[in-house]
C-alpha cells in the first residue's frame, strides 16, 4: 500500500465525476474509497473503471446480515480485488469470522464500530448503555478475536484501541481540517491527529471533494501529515 494515508471518499452519484475528481488529486492520495452512494449507482462495472487509476481500492460496504449471507457478499466481490472491505462489527464474531475467511488474502478485512456520525445520545436511543470510547473498544476486542485486519473508529478513540491492539490496521474517517465544517459528523478530529494517533488511513471526502480547489485541499493536507 502507498504510503500516503489519505483514501479519499468518492461519494458522488456520477462515475465520470468521481473519475475526473481522483485523476486531479491521485499524487496526493494513497487510495480511493468507494462506498455505498457509488456501489449501489455503478456496481462492479463502477469500481472496474476506477481500478483503471491504479489506486489501492477502499469498497466501503458495511456489510452487515447473517453470515451466510455476508460470506457470499465477499465471495461476490473478491473478483474487484478490494485492497480493504468494511463490515459492521456489531454484525457478531461469527458473521466476522465468516468474512474473513471468504475475502481474498490481498483484502484487508475491517469491523466499523462506532459510526462517527453517533456521539452518546444516539447509542444511549438505540440501546448501547456504553459512550462510544467503551463501545469501540469492546467492538474492537471482538473484531480482533474473530481474525479480521483491524477496525474503523474515530480520531477519538483509535489510541485507546491502538495501545490494546498493537498491531492492528486501524481506519479513521470524521476528519476535519481546522478550517472545515462538521457536516453530519459528530466526533471528528484533523487529520494529523488522527495519524499521531496511530491510523493506518485517513478516510478523507468533503473537505476535498466539495472544496472550491479539491488539488489544493488535497495538498493542503498531504503537507500537515
Ligand atoms: O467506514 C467508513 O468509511 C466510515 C465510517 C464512519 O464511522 N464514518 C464515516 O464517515 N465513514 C465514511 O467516511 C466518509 C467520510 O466522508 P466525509 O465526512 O465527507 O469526509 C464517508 O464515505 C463515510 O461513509
Amino acid at each position: 500500500m502507498n504510503h500516503n494515508p489519505v483514501f479519499l471518499a468518492l461519494d458522488m452519484p456520477r462515475l465520470d465525476a468521481a473519475e475526473a475528481l481522483a485523476r486531479k488529486v491521485a499524487g496526493h492520495i494513497g487510495g480511493i474509497k468507494l462506498g455505498l452512494e457509488f456501489f449501489c449507482a455503478h456496481g462492479h462495472h463502477g469500481v472496474h473503471e476506477l481500478h483503471k487509476l491504479g489506486l489501492p481500492v477502499f469498497l466501503d460496504l458495511k456489510l452487515h446480515d447473517i453470515p451466510n449471507t455476508v460470506a457470499a457478499a465477499m465471495q461476490a466481490i473478491h473478483v474487484l480485488e478490494p485492497a480493504i472491505v468494511t463490515v459492521h462489527a456489531a454484525g457478531g464474531r461469527a458473521m466476522m469470522e465468516d468474512a474473513k475467511a471468504a475475502a481474498g488474502e490481498n483484502t484487508k478485512v475491517v469491523g466499523v464500530t462506532v459510526l462517527t456520525s453517533l456521539d452518546d445520545d444516539d447509542l444511549t436511543a438505540i440501546g448501547v448503555k456504553a459512550d462510544p470510547n467503551e463501545q469501540a473498544l469492546r467492538l474492537a476486542e471482538l473484531a480482533h478475536s474473530a481474525g479480521l485486519d483491524g477496525i474503523v473508529c474515530s480520531g477519538h478513540e483509535v489510541g485507546a484501541v491502538h495501545k490494546q491492539w498493537k498491531d492492528g490496521f486501524f481506519v479513521v474517517p470524521g476528519l476535519r481540517p481546522a478550517e472545515s465544517g462538521n457536516g453530519d459528523q459528530k466526533r471528528i478530529v484533523t487529520p494529523r491527529q488522527a495519524r499521531d494517533a496511530g491510523a493506518g488511513v485517513l478516510v478523507i471526502g468533503r473537505p476535498i471533494s466539495r472544496a472550491e480547489d479539491p488539488l489544493a485541499a488535497a495538498k493542503a493536507i498531504e503537507a500537515t501529515l
